[in-house]
């Protein structure tokens, strides 16, 4: 685990130090968007035209935020058209690989051995985290975006006119209520796990500890009054959250403490994931040997021994009764 510093990459874990023991999550910094005809998107530069192998994404299937975009990817029967690499679970001293013994694809566009290397690159002295996911313009041969939300919003739309497929997982009515409602989701749910994890201090944990389980408790009960986040229409805010739950009892619970129940016990939220994770096309994206594998075994400063655990054991294919009830 480590850094970019003008290019160089220098191993080093989160400082913690300047924050009284809570982990701070950077801003992702290449902010460009594809768009329908090459114009600027919200930030960032023109120049990116939604085409046909054009694109390429590089993932870790172990991260929550890489994992929206290949369930974008997939809802959006982008796959012919945008290609995939696959990085190591194993993030060690010099950060993400493709190194194959784990199940990387390797670099199958640049043939590189870390993922620092795509980084340098776009920009010969970057500075900055070595982050999944990065979408990367062949074209151009640079780095278009490195952050997930971005990446999603572009696949929800940018390329319609290519594949036809206009399933819109932000529609311009919900657009203010789907903002609000990632932005409380982001910082006590996706990240809060993080920060429960990460923390170095007991004030810092339980204080994320104590978001986490208060969210969830109001998930709860959102989920036992409507089918999605949203009510009756399925949106990004559902698959925003859907990684990091899906992850949660195999790492979060134990891995980063967040255990005062799992969400197997929780009957809304448990069903809530079952029916995302049996949306067609969506369970292919979960690799549990990439989940347990990454958290368990890279995070030495958490889990030195790099024992990986064997369970748990959860059928996520058994039945769920979500959509019966309205
Ligand atoms: N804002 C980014 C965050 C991505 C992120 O933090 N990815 C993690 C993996 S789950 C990563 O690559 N971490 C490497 C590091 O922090 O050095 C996004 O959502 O795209």
């Amino acid at each position: 685990m480590g850094l970019l510093v003008s290019g160089q990459w220098h191993d080093q874990w989160y400082d913690t130090d300047t924050s009284d023991g809570a982990f701070k999550r950077e801003s992702a910094q290449l902010r460009n968007w594809v768009t329908p005809d090459g114009q600027p998107g919200p930030t960032g530069e023109g120049g990116f035209k939604a085409e046909s192998d054009r694109y390429h994404l590089y993932v870790s299937l172990a991260c929550p935020w890489a994992h929206r975009t290949l369930i974008f990817r997939k809802l959006k029967e982008l796959e012919p058209h945008i290609s995939v690499s696959i990085v190591s679970p194993d993030m060690l001293e010099k950060g993400w690989s493709f190194k194959t013994e784990e199940g990387s694809t390797g670099d199958t566009l640049q043939g590189f051995d870390y993922l620092h290397q795509v980084y340098t690159a776009n920009k010969p002295d970057y500075t900055g985290r070595v982050t999944v996911p990065v979408l990367w313009d062949k074209q151009q041969g640079r780095i278009v975006s490195n952050e997930s939300a971005e990446i999603i919003r572009m696949f929800n739309s940018a390329f319609n006119g290519l594949t036809g497929n206009t399933d819109d997982y932000y529609p311009e009515n919900l657009a203010t209520e789907i903002d609000s409602v990632n932005e409380w989701i982001y910082d006590s749910i996706n990240n809060g796990v993080y920060r429960s994890g990460f923390a170095t201090t007991q004030s810092a944990y339980e204080e994320a500890y104590n978001e986490i389980f208060k969210s969830l408790d109001q998930l709860e009960d959102r989920l036992s009054q409507q089918r999605y986040l949203m009510g009756e229409t399925l949106t990004e805010a559902d698959w925003r959250l859907f990684t990091t739950l899906i992850r949660f009892d195999a790492v979060y619970h134990g891995h980063f403490k967040c255990n005062r129940q799992r969400l197997e016990d929780f009957p809304n939220i448990s069903q809530y994931v079952r029916e995302l994770y049996q949306w067609p096309g969506v369970a292919e994206t979960v690799d549990f040997h990439h989940i347990k594998r990454h958290y368990y075994f890279s995070h030495t400063m958490i889990n030195p021994t790099r024992i990986v655990p064997v369970g748990p054991v959860i059928d996520y294919n058994r039945p769920h009764e979500r959509g019966r009830l309205s």
